[in-house]
């Protein structure tokens, strides 16, 4: 297993009488794409505000690239890129000057690392436009540009797809996916489009209400997703039954509108459906489906609100 590069442990922020983050554990290691998922307010930008350093927590510890000491911590900044807030800019200043004045301010050498990150993110020939006129997907790759700077390695971005359009969302993710594989960046970001995160994380933490519901690697969640049959019946609760008698070790759920849903099936579905006739229970429907990243995690918020 790769080493953690961000270990939040019990990490709560409050905001007066408001707990934005509640006791957080979360550990993203080396190479890893980590998806932070959560619905509006449950606390993604408060944990990448926390990991970046522009605010602090009201406890617990952040260690960083194995770093837990206060100054150490913030030594280790340096190691990473991050456009948490809006990527701050002067909108009359070209893409370089921009840039050029970052690079200096940040006490980053190198005249040409600017060319070079505005290679990476393919806006070498925007160079010299003014960044008040970049479209708003080339102003997600600018701030990608400015978190590049320092060579990160590691990047926290939150939201970089939003408000993108479908080519500016593929270009994004492609890019994300050439920073992380071919210079070995670590990245931590978060997103609402799960249908896009998942195409690229290797990681995912849930988060509901300031807590973590769940942490799952992109493997793991694919093997629990790997399959399951909706079976819609007269008497759900008497099929569970027959279910765990002759066919122990099936993993099941009762679902809303008399639903059973059996996830990784070991049967053929055709098989659970002789079942429930066998025992004279009716069969309204039977659909064989794959679970989503979008499925699981309405699955795990409804158990946490259990
Ligand atoms: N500076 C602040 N002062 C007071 N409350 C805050 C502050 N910043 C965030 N909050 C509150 O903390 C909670 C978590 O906010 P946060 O922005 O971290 O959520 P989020 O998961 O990023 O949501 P979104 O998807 O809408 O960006 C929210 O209830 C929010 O209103």
């Amino acid at each position: 297993m790769n080493e953690a590069v961000i270990e939040a442990r019990d990490i709560t922020k409050q905001y007066k009488d408001l707990t934005a983050l509640d006791h957080v554990d979360i550990t993203v290691r080396r190479g890893e794409i980590y998806g932070l998922i959560g619905d509006n307010g449950a606390g993604k930008s408060t944990f990448l505000k926390i990991a970046a350093g522009q605010i602090f927590p009201t406890g617990g510890y952040l260690r960083l690239f194995g770093n837990e000491d206060e100054k150490a911590v913030q030594k280790s900044r340096s190691r990473m890129g991050a456009i948490v807030e809006n990527a701050g800019f002067f909108p009359k200043m070209s893409v370089e000057k921009n840039l050029e004045y970052y690079r200096i301010q940040r006490g980053i050498p190198g005249k040409e690392t600017v060319e070079s990150v505005l290679r990476t993110v393919n806006l070498l020939e925007k160079r010299r436009v003014k960044c008040e006129k970049l479209s708003m997907g080339m102003k997600q790759r600018f701030g990608l540009a400015l978190a590049l700077l320092g060579e990160p390695e590691l990047l926290l971005l939150d939201e970089p797809i939003n408000g993108l359009d479908p080519s500016g969302i593929i270009e994004m993710r492609e890019l994300l996916l050439k920073l992380n594989q071919e210079k070995r960046i670590t990245i931590l970001l978060s997103s609402h489009i799960l249908s896009e995160l998942e195409q690229i994380a290797t990681m995912y933490g849930f988060l509901s209400r300031g807590g973590v519901l769940e942490e799952i690697s992109a493997q793991a969640l694919r093997e629990k997703c790997a399959g399951c049959i909706d079976l819609r019946l007269t008497e759900p609760e008497k099929y569970a039954a027959v279910l765990e008698k002759e066919l122990p070790g099936t993993a099941y759920q009762v679902l809303q509108d008399q639903t059973i849903r059996i996830t990784n099936p070991g049967q053929e579905s055709a098989r659970y459906g002789r079942l429930a006739y066998e025992h004279g229970i009716g069969v309204q429907g039977l659909d064989e489906r794959h679970m989503s990243l979008e499925d699981y995690y309405v699955n795990i918020k409804n158990r946490g609100k259990l």
